[in-house]
């Protein structure tokens, strides 16, 4: 077998408009790592993870350490590891950090978010090496296309700079601006599930806009993700108002213990991707029954095959599971596509940042059609690298001195005083 011959790690700056979360607003420009592995007989694999320093400093640390390795997956992450303990992170915390809204960041989560990179970029070079697409080389798929959610935001028009991307979607700031978007999206994408992106103003206005939507959608799967914004008793009034018109509500409160609580005292099942975003989370919360549902996502929880590990233990523990995103391009959209294709019990509509990206790195960006991304059944992942675009977007993070995401940063811009909330918000 073929071993590899090289790595190479690019850092790049993608657009990315102004959606607002807890934390703040998305900047104009965000940063992402792409990965390729390249092998002995010049076959080409693809990976991408988040691109903050820390991140980027790993996976250009650990890339050349794959040189004359194997195309093998089992020892990566410890290795990623023992490199993350030589080279060092600088801002590892137990608090909800704003770059990305996904739990606590720890030492392990960084590991795991570059070790899935090359995880994905090593399948996809294998893929190429036997003829075979990734989701064949995890054991099959068992659907041929996999449905995504519209992931509505509120959002303003545009960046608060004139010569920042627009890409003109518009306002959303009441429910009929949500409406609207939710609208667009189900048009043009054809999504029939719709997640709203909360903890942006105060319960009242969502319940109102999440209202909206179920109105507008009669029948149609509504979610909502405060992002862990509101006590437990705000929690359980919008759990009250919200009774059979979610289909779940996502992170309503921080913390296992409240999300306890909350699940204990609601008929409305209850997701999260920021209590359970590890396996050392998972007994203390299911054991306590504070989640129904976990979302996945192959980045943070270490790559494709642990996503079907996680899917194995949710299944044991009758939890459901569904899967998070943040921004993202291409690469990580064959690669979350391909995973889900194989996992059995996945239910739930995948959440999916990238209608909102208006660049790829990707020679032929997905299509959604009825809200689904059909399985590649051609080598690999079935997508090709479009080094032009690759060599542009370097040169934008070259001649920029962005080098994390940070929502709250991009929201002093126009409220100088905002810092990011104090858990509980309301
Ligand atoms: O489901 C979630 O919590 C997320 O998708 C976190 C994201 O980072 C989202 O809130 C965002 O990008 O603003
Ligand atoms: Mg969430």
């Amino acid at each position: 077998m073929t071993r590899i011959a090289e790595v190479r790690v690019t850092p790049i700056l993608i657009s990315d408009p102004p959606l607002l979360n807890l934390q703040g607003v998305h900047q104009p420009y965000t940063p992402r790592t792409i990965v390729e592995v390249v092998t002995e007989n010049g076959a080409v694999g693809l990976g991408e993870t988040y691109g903050d320093t820390d991140y980027l400093r790993l996976a250009e640390a650990f890339g050349p350490r794959l040189a004359g390795a194997g195309l093998t997956v089992n020892g990566l992450l410890p290795a990623v590891t023992e490199c993350l303990a030589e080279v060092g992170a600088e801002r590892v915390d137990n608090t909800v950090q704003a770059e990305g809204l996904r739990g606590s960041r720890t030492m392990a989560k960084i590991a795991s978010s570059v070790s899935s990179a090359f995880e994905v970029a090593i399948y996809d070079a294998l893929g190429h090496e036997l003829g075979a697409p990734v989701h064949a080389l995890l054991g099959g798929k068992v659907r041929d296309a996999v449905e995504y959610s519209a992931y509505l935001f509120y959002r303003w028009a545009e960046h608060p700079e004139p010569d920042e991307p627009n890409d003109g979607w518009g306002a959303a700031l009441d429910p009929e601006g949500v409406v609207a978007q939710a609208k667009r999206m189900a048009s043009d994408y054809g999504f029939s599930s719709f997640k709203l992106k909360g903890g942006v103003f105060e319960p009242a206005r969502e319940i109102a806009a999440t209202r909206a939507l179920a109105e507008a959608f009669p029948g149609q799967p509504v979610r909502l993700d405060p992002n862990g914004a509101w006590s437990v008793a705000t929690s359980l009034e919008v759990a009250a108002a919200l009774e059979g018109v979610l289909e779940y509500l996502e992170d309503p409160t921080t913390g296992t213990a409240n999300m306890a609580e909350v699940a204990r005292k609601t008929s409305l099942p209850l997701a999260t991707n920021m209590c359970v975003t590890a396996f050392d989370e998972v007994p203390e919360a299911f054991g306590s029954r504070a989640v129904q549902v976990v979302l996945s996502d192959h980045h943070y929880w270490g790559g494709l095959r642990a996503t079907q590990d996680l899917a194995a233990v949710c299944r044991t523990f009758g939890v459901g599971i569904s899967m998070h995103s943040n921004t993202h391009l291409g690469i990580s959209l064959a690669a979350m596509t391909h995973v889900a294709a194989t996992i059995p019990g996945l239910r739930y509509a995948c959440d999916t940042h990238r209608p909102w990206q208006t660049e790829d790195v990707i020679t032929q960006p997905h299509t959604f059609s009825g809200g689904k991304v059909a399985v590649s059944d051609t080598p690999g992942l079935g997508i090709e690298l479009d080094r032009e675009v690759l060599a542009k977007l370097h040169d934008r993070w070259l001649g920029s001195d962005v080098r994390r995401r940070d929502d709250a940063a991009a929201m002093r811009r126009v409220q100088p005083d905002f810092t990011a909330p104090m858990f509980p918000r309301w």
